[in-house]
């Protein structure tokens, strides 16, 4: 349990400001350091998009090309991009999970399109959702296609996502299916009580840890088990995996609420303070509110009054910078990147309780000081 009194955090007013490093202790030098974290990252990726593309050419046009546009494939027009997409740390995780078992990341496959295809679905439903006009550096889907097309096209894309696990037909597959509709139906349970918090006044740190477990959490704890259901694992090793994943989830989330208020839009592809423009109940928010004292206490009337201002969609920057300043002088932001950090050793720590061979550990722990350093 949280202690709600230490979500004040240390009161000494921040000074980093946007694009700075988020205050996030950087992880402890490990076995991990040795590992080329991008080549990883890579890795997933150049495994997962072939099968990615093959399973998206399935669907009817003009899913086909909004899917590829959304997935970085083509630009608007529908010439060939390259560079686009996202960072693939759920195919990364995927198919080094096949590795715990022995078995060869390409075992992974399957998962880490699968699970690619849920996360690629929810994104195109929350911008939707949140109304953002920006992901990984270009016009969301909803802006160039239209709001239709970004719904069924993220429909279709959860669909396909059972589709390439059930084909693959094995006892394996009906397990890592349906590891993934759990996780699934957490994420959707996130998204609906994140929104739903959006119009309250208050929420707590456990509501809002809850929340981001579901949203986020779920998801990388599958990413980080599918590929070793694929390979055999047994559901000790799967869930003690989906441990390691779930935690990760929470850091990855607490580091993504940073970066949300005081990331650079120039690294993370999104609009200036996303966040604070839908009101979003995110961790650094409200553990500012819990923390109590002048900062907190002046942020919680200044929200209470956003709320019910009918023209808070025209806040200029200052706006918006002055209620980030009542947040870090609060203690939210530093509190936040401690959390991240509490998580991320949480996560390694669940490692301990499996055999895996050391290569396969450190990467897991390098995949994780990315998560908790990363900019975007
Ligand atoms: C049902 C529904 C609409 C759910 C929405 C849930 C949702 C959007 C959760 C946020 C998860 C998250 C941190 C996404 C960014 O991942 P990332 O930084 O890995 O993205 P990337 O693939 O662009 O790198």
């Amino acid at each position: 349990m949280l202690d709600q009194q230490a979500a004040g955090g240390p009161r000494t007013p921040g000074t980093a400001t946007r694009g700075e490093t988020v205050p996030t202790v950087p992880p402890a030098e490990t076995a991990a350091d040795a590992v080329d974290v991008t080549a990883l990252l890579e890795r997933g990726r150049t495994l997962a998009t072939p099968v990615l593309r093959a399973a998206v050419d399935r669907l009817a046009p003009p899913m086909d090309t909004v899917s590829a546009y959304h997935f970085g494939w083509i630009d608007a027009e529908g010439n060939p991009a390259a560079g686009g997409g996202g960072k693939a740390v759920r195919p990364a995780l995927a198919v080094l999970s096949a590795e715990v078992t022995g078995a060869a990341p390409e075992v992974g496959i399957p998962g880490a399109v699968a699970v690619e295809l849920v996360h690629n679905f929810s994104l195109l439903h929350d911008d939707l959702m949140d109304g953002d006009e920006q992901r990984r550096h270009r016009d969301t889907v909803w802006k160039v296609h239209g709001p239709a097309q970004a719904i069924l096209v993220g429909d279709a894309l959860f669909a396909l996502a059972n589709e390439v696990l059930l084909e693959l037909g094995s006892v394996e597959a009906g397990r890592a299916t349906r590891r993934l509709t759990s996780a699934t139906r957490a994420l959707i349970d996130g998204q609906a009580q994140d929104i739903s918090y959006e119009h309250r006044d208050r929420v707590s740190v456990e509501e809002c840890l809850e929340m981001e477990g579901n949203k986020t959490g779920a998801l990388l704890a599958c990413a980080s088990s599918i590929g070793a259901v694929l390979g055999g694992a047994d559901d000790r090793t799967a869930d003690t995996l989906e441990r390691y994943g779930y935690h990760l989830g929470l850091a990855f989330q607490a580091v993504d609420d940073l970066l949300g208020i005081w990331g650079d839009p120039v690294s993370t592809g999104k609009q200036t303070w996303s966040d604070l423009r839908q009101r979003k109940k995110s961790l650094p928010v409200v553990a500012a509110l819990a923390a109590g004292g002048p900062a907190s206490d002046q942020l919680g009337e200044i929200l209470a009054a956003d709320a019910k201002s009918s023209d808070f969609e025209n806040f200029s920057e200052e706006e918006f910078a002055a209620r980030a300043a009542l947040i870090e002088e609060a203690g939210g932001r530093e509190w936040t990147a401690e959390e991240a950090r509490r998580q991320y050793t949480t996560a390694i720590e669940a490692l301990d309780a499996i055999d895996m061979p050391d290569r396969v550990r450190a990467r897991f722990a390098a995949l994780a000081d990315f998560v908790v350093v990363r900019k975007r």
